[in-house]
């Protein structure tokens, strides 16, 4: 059938069930409008509260101006029309959108026993139940043994700073960059994959595999994925004529199948005393056999008690672990012979929180070499002080302390372009009053990191890149000593990391792995904006063009590396990790 017909026949098939779907909600608007008219007169008589916002028209509310791409934009043009707290609403779903620290602290993190669901995202399926992403499911056992796992796992590896893969994957980064400067884009995102799977797994070579899965996985939850995300009632139709639904299903089969199979490989060389004790893998193989590991809520057993105290099975700067306890090992081997859900529940835990750490930092490094490359003086102060701290070696994370102008560009980095423009929607769990105003349960709360971002009186000249408002003490976001500040890990601006109990967990890593990576690059290379060979004008550079999920990450530009003088030698003996004599 051609793709015409097949579309035609699609409509047609989908007309009934927006008919349906429409006469569903003249009804569900009739009785709430009866209801709104009513509680809007209070006992006493008066007229109660509401938020101001967009006149909401029946039906639809605002779906018709809201775009599907660069949603932040048009909630950060209300915010400047309705104030810090505003409502909007689309079919099924009334918004409260927040563009105000306060307020959002308030709602989200002082009120967090009634503000931490996660709304439905039509094309994801049973995201809100589990056991698959872990930062999508409402507050319910299977999420709270999730991310209690995950979060000590995450501060074990940070005492030991991530075993130093971070530190060795940047320096196979800087080899490329010397191979293939114009694939840098590519690089930078392979570097995140690749750490993040070697922590996972020990299996680096996924790294690759694990972006291009975390873009699609971002694809099927964001607002401009998937058209069923936004015209929701044709999710509804039967499965043979519903393609969005039946690539859903297949996409999601593929992801738990893959995990489960680094999962069970994994596995396989713990029982062999192969897997080395420097990936979250053998923690929990570790607890399993230690019979301390968290496993599907309702299993006869019961999760035992958090063990991120335990001894680090790493040497410093070394892998470690392998063959260690060998012998333990295989007599307790049968331990680890799981019920299949147990394995899924836990191929999932370690699968999404490697998957989370791709694009959730690729986004902001690339951000960060456009902010170089189009900020030289800032480029060269932060090379100068890596010059004086590092001289001839790469820098490390041990050269934290002393790099405080290379934090602060990386820190407004994440400001001015936020890997995390709208936020992450929190949804009431029940009914509540804020200020006078009454908010329903399942009502979508948005802190919009973009508007937030903005606030004049906060960051003055906010479209002002200034790494100097983390610098100079005249700035309302300086924060001494700058030996410590600033960070992504504590301090202000940290609510680029979300609100309350749905708190980001990848504070940490995101702290490491930008400063390794960041403070490497411009140690190696100066970043430029690129050349064009025939016209020798500078490419310019659309620094709004990102891709339209809800983890950005800028597309389409070109920029220049070279390398520092003194630096080739430097770069190519540290790649013969991976690359031998290149
Ligand atoms: C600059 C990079 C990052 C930014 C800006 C960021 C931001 C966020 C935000 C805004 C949320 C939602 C919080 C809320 O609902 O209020 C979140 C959740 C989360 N993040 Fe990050 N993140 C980053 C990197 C990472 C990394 C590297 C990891 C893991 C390796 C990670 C793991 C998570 C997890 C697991 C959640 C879900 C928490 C929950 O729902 O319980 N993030 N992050």
């Amino acid at each position: 059938m051609e793709t015409s017909n097949l579309t035609l026949l699609i409509l047609y098939l989908a007309i009934p069930s927006l008919l349906i779907s429409a006469v569903q909600q003249i009804l569900s608007w009739r009785k709430k409008t009866t209801s709104t008219t009513i509680s809007l007169v209070g006992s006493s008589g008066k007229n109660l509260k509401k938020f101001p916002g967009p006149r909401q028209f029946p039906l639809v509310g605002r779906i018709h101006d809201l775009p599907r791409f660069g949603l932040w934009l048009k909630f950060k043009e209300w915010a400047d029309e309705y104030g810090p707290i505003y409502t909007t609403s689309v079919p099924d779903a009334t918004f409260i959108i927040v563009s105000d620290e306060k307020i959002a602290e308030e709602l989200l993190v002082k009120r967090g026993h009634i503000y931490s669901g996660r709304p439905q995202i039509r094309s994801l399926i049973g995201h809100k139940e589990g056991v698959v992403y872990s930062a999508l499911m409402d507050r319910h056992d299977t999420w709270k043994l999730q991310r209690k796992w995950c979060h000590a796992a995450m501060a074990h590896a940070h005492r030991s700073h991530f075993y130093g893969h971070i530190e060795s994957e940047t320096r196979r980064f800087l080899i490329l960059l010397l191979l293939s400067p114009d694939q840098f884009l590519d690089h930078t995102r392979e570097f995140c994959g690749r750490v993040m799977s070697r922590l996972a797994w020990d299996d680096a070579t996924q790294g690759r595999l694990n972006g291009e899965s975390a873009d699609k996985t971002l694809h099927c939850m964001s607002v401009s994925g998937p058209i069923t995300n936004t015209m929701t009632p044709l999710w509804g139709l039967p499965g043979v004529i519903n393609p969005w639904y039946r690539y859903e299903v297949q996409r999601e089969r593929e992801l738990r199948g893959w995990w489960l199979g680094l999962f069970r490989r994994a596995k396989e060389r713990m029982r062999r005393g192969e897997l080395p004790g420097d990936t979250w893998a053998y923690r929990y193989f570790e607890q399993v056999l230690n019979e301390t590991a968290p496993v599907t809520p309702g299993d006869a057993r019961v999760p035992g008690p958090d063990v991120s105290g335990s001894k680090p099975k790493t040497q410093e700067g070394g892998r470690g672990g392998k063959g260690e306890g060998k012998e333990e090992v295989f007599e307790k081997k049968d331990a680890l012979d799981q019920p299949e859900k147990d394995e899924t529940f836990a191929s999932c835990m370690i699968g999404f929180l490697n998957l989370v750490g791709v694009v959730t930092i690729s986004g902001p490094l690339k951000f960060f070499e456009m902010a170089m490359a189009l900020h030289p003086e800032w480029q060269r102060k932060a090379q100068a002080e890596i010059d004086e701290v590092c001289g001839d070696r790469m820098p490390t994370i041990a050269d934290f302390e002393k790099l405080p102008i290379l934090r602060a560009c990386l820190k407004e980095t994440v400001r001015w372009r936020s890997g995390v423009p709208l936020g992450v929607p929190h949804q009431a769990e029940r009914d509540d009053e804020y200020r006078g105003v009454k908010i329903k349960k399942g009502t979508i709360v948005l802190a919009c990191e973009w508007t937030i971002n903005r606030n004049p009186i906060k960051y003055p000249s906010p479209e002002t890149y200034n790494p100097a408002r983390y610098l100079d003490p005249s700035y309302p976001t300086f924060q001494a000593p700058l030996t410590r500040y600033p960070n992504f890990r504590e301090g202000s601006s940290m609510h680029s990391f979300g609100w309350g109990r749905r708190t980001c967990l990848g504070q940490n890593i995101v702290d490491d792995e930008m400063f390794v990576f960041g403070a490497a690059l411009l140690w190696a290379f100066d970043v430029t904006p690129k050349t064009c060979p025939v016209t020798g004008r500078e490419v310019p550079i659309d620094t709004m063009k990102t891709n339209s999920h809800v983890i950005l990450e800028p597309v389409d530009f070109e920029l220049g590396f070279r390398v520092r003088e003194g630096k080739r030698e430097r770069v190519l003996e540290g790649g013969k990790e991976f690359f031998g004599k290149v």
